[in-house]
């Protein structure tokens, strides 16, 4: 069984990204990033790329990590903020937490993407 069907497939995934955007839209650090996204959009992106990269069977349809986050001055801080967040919407679905553990390591490295050039060096 792929972690996205351990964890409950799409229906808890959905879940987890709606909480998980409640969370980030919450954080006066992160807010402004998506001032002006199409939310319903982006969740459903965010559906399709976890439901992709916890092992399916769903597919990915947007951009790659580095082309939709260049140019947009994310830091490594943002980052871990967005980790954080994503790591408490799992908990507070009833993920457990050595699965949590799975699912940060294939996230965290996304970072060398995601955060702006020369930013990712610690
Ligand atoms: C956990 C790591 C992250 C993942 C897996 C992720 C994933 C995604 C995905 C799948 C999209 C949609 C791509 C598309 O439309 O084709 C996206 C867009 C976006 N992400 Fe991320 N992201 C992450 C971290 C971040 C961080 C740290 C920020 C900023 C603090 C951020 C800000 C944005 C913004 C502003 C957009 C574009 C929204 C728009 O279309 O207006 N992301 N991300």
């Amino acid at each position: 069984m792929s972690i996205y069907e351990s964890i409950g497939g799409e229906d808890a995934l959905v879940a987890v990204v709606d909480d998980l955007y409640v969370r980030i839209l919450a954080d006066p650090e992160l807010a402004g990033f998506f001032a002006g996204t199409n939310l319903p959009r982006l969740k459903g992106r965010q559906v399709e790329f976890f439901g992709q990269a916890l092992g399916g069977p769903m597919i990915y349809g947007g951009g790659s990590m580095k082309d939709v986050h260049l140019g947009r001055g994310i830091e490594r801080r943002h980052f871990d903020l967005v980790a954080g967040h994503l790591v408490a919407a799992l908990g507070a679905a009833g993920v457990p937490d050595d699965t949590i553990a799975e699912i940060a390591s294939v996230v965290l490295p996304l970072a060398d993407d995601i955060v702006a050039d020369g930013a990712a060096v610690e």
